[in-house]
């Protein structure tokens, strides 16, 4: 296409995408666009570093070749007022990949968002923002690497879809009406008005791409991020859009937290990934005192809006905060942060934001290589406390630096030559001893784990006991109860008889049949005292329905067995109890 102001650089090629693969030459062609306010600062500085860091990868044989592309201010001096140039969306259309610095948007007047236009316009449906600890960066946390988690987001509808209508306009007053004569509805007069769509087209392909980057990545779980409580048909139509997408089109390689326990007894099966959700209030909270709890958050625009921002925060604020918008196969990465505007020109933010955002996009057209130099030799600086003022001032001892500086001491450190391989294992050995940490306290404490990581408690094997101490029916009475008292337990599990019926023997036996009855416990045994047969339900019995046979057949626990007969807990009334309390019950609507 011919362009008015984009240059397409001569000695590049550009990237190819057939059937959804994506080709790319040892010389792409890359746009980039500067941005507002910090933008050029930051622009310049990482375009230094990218470069370095491809040149020392592959000696040369690979190297960037940029086109500018204009949007904002900048597009408005070049184009004459026009702050969103028709031609800078078609040459990020033309090159498939490009990155942003960020854009300025008015509040509460003026043009609507730059941003949100290009996600909107390009179908960038999905908003892709990892954030990670790296070693030496200063953290409000007291473990902050612990934090590891991508956000994705939807990134075309939710509130900012742009259905919005201001108090007193004539298009404000006929909705006004309609809503409220046709619909029954009841608010303020002079309200403004906002409408909130959330598709099942929209909210699928965004948790699609979340769990496919999951399986790709290895990673462990999709947390569905969701007001739905609240916000019925949209928040909690997005998450149960969100299992219904992993049931039925990645029932292979996904199993849901409740079946984590229920089936699993805690143990992640080789190659499954848990889906789970969280209500978005509390996600807030566990993000920051559980933050190992989450892997990848799926979620709406504006909770995804606000939890990257939060997120950020953990591992360094808005200066080290990357992110990518993409569609199936177009990807422009841009910062989380805006343009800071108090900072622009003044050499002085942090850049490793769009930093960071340019390591996502060597890792997306698989110049791995290129990506790990600068994400390790970045630990590398900040362990000499070269920092921007943003971190210097939560560091002791820092050498604070400008943004330009900065880069000077990464690409120094680039250059100087980094033990790839001895890092990449030492950070894959990390997040294996992670993963087995968080296994052992799944295994160890199912029910301290459910209520710490923000689950209610609904069925039976979420509040069963998993570790059975059995007896025979040979057993004499007087060893059993020994055994009862060594390990605190109120009942004993009866192995099976003869006829294959498990048992059970409670404090209560012993009190009414052999106290009463002034019997010896060493002259009976358990198969002469112990109860038979048992209630036995499945795992996934709710706990309304647990009490209702506990209340019915006047007994106080229950065996859990699966499908086969295999026995996996046992419940009792204190177990139900102490759920209830510790957990609170919600009554169903
Ligand atoms: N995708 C985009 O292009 C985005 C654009 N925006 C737009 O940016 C403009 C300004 O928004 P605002 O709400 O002030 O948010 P900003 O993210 O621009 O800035 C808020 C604060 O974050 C810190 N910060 C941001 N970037 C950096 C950095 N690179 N290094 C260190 N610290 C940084 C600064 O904190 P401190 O003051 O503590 O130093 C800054 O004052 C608005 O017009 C907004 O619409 C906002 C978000 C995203
Ligand atoms: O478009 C804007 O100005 C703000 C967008 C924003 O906050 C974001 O993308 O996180
Ligand atoms: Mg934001």
């Amino acid at each position: 296409m011919a362009y008015k102001h984009v240059r397409l650089p001569e000695d590049g090629k550009k990237i190819t995408v057939e059937n959804d693969k994506m080709h790319v030459p040892d010389n792409p062609i890359l746009g980039y666009i500067e941005g507002d306010g910090i933008g050029p600062d930051i622009t310049k500085a990482c375009m230094r570093i990218w470069d370095a860091a491809v040149e020392k990868a592959y000696g040369g044989d690979r190297k960037i070749h940029w086109a500018e592309l204009f949007m904002g201010e900048k597009a408005a001096k070049v184009y004459d007022g026009d702050y969103f140039p028709a031609e800078s969306l078609e040459a990020i259309k033309e090159l498939w990949v490009a990155i942003k610095g960020p854009l300025t948007t008015p509040v509460g007047e003026g043009f609507r968002s730059l941003n949100v236009s290009l996600r909107q316009e390009l179908d960038l449906y999905a908003c892709v923002r990892p954030v990670r600890h790296y070693t030496g960066v200063p953290s409000p946390l007291k473990d902050p690497g612990k934090v590891d988690v991508v956000i994705f987001r939807e990134n075309t509808e939710d509130v900012y879809c742009g259905l919005e209508y201001q108090s007193g306009t004539d298009e404000n007053k006929k909705l006004a009406k309609f809503l409220k004569e046709e619909m029954g509805a009841n608010f303020f007069d002079d309200a403004g008005l906002g409408i909130k769509p959330i598709s099942e087209f929209g909210s699928k392909r965004l948790v699609r791409k979340a769990i496919q980057y999951a399986v790709d990545n290895g990673r462990e779980s999709v947390t569905l991020v969701h007001k739905g409580n609240i916000m019925k048909f949209t928040e909690g139509a997005f998450r149960a859009w969100g299992y219904e997408v992993a049931r039925e089109e990645f029932g292979h390689c996904t199993i849901t937290e409740d079946q984590l326990y229920s089936e699993y007894n805690g143990r992640q099966p080789e190659g499954k990934i848990v889906i789970k959700d969280r209500i978005a209030d509390i996600i807030f909270q566990l993000m920051l005192l559980r933050p190992d709890d989450f892997d990848v958050l799926a979620t709406m625009n504006l909770n995804g809006d606000y939890i990257s921002d939060a997120a950020a925060a953990e591992v360094g604020g808005m200066g080290i905060a990357p992110g990518a918008n993409m569609s199936d196969n177009i990807a422009v990465f841009e910062a989380t942060h805006g343009t800071a505007p108090k900072y622009a020109d003044k050499n002085k933010v942090n850049p490793g934001s769009l930093l960071f955002s340019g390591v996502n996009m060597l890792e997306y057209i698989g110049w791995q290589e290129a990506a790990d130099l600068i994400s390790l030799a970045y630990p590398e600086v900040l362990a000499d406390k070269i920092v921007t003022y943003d971190f210097a001032r939560n560091m002791e001892g820092a050498t604070e630096v400008g943004t330009s500086q900065f880069a000077d001491a990464l690409i120094e450190q680039i250059n100087g030559g980094i033990d790839l391989e001895t890092k990449r294992q030492q950070r894959s050995d990390k997040l294996a001893r992670e993963r087995k940490q968080r296994e052992i306290r799944r295994l160890l404490q199912p029910m301290e784990e459910m209520i710490a990581s923000g689950r209610t408690p609904t069925s039976v094997s979420d509040v069963m006991t998993r570790s059975l101490i059995t007896v025979t029916d040979a057993t004499s009475v007087h060893d059993a109860m020994h055994e009862m008292r060594k390990n605190e337990v109120s009942s004993l599990v009866v192995e099976p008889n003869d006829s294959g019926d498990w048992g059970i023997m409670t404090r209560r036996d012993i009190v009414t049949k052999i106290v009463r009855d002034d019997k010896s416990p060493t002259d009976l045994t358990v198969g002469q005292i112990a109860s038979r047969p048992v209630v036995t339900v499945s795992p996934d019995t709710q706990l309304r329905e647990a009490a209702n046979v506990i209340a019915e057949k006047n007994i106080s626990r229950l065996l859990v067995a699966d499908k086969d007969g295999k026995l996996l807990g046992i419940t009792t009334e204190t177990d139900i109890f102490g759920a209830i309390e510790q957990s609170g019950w919600l009554p169903e609507a």
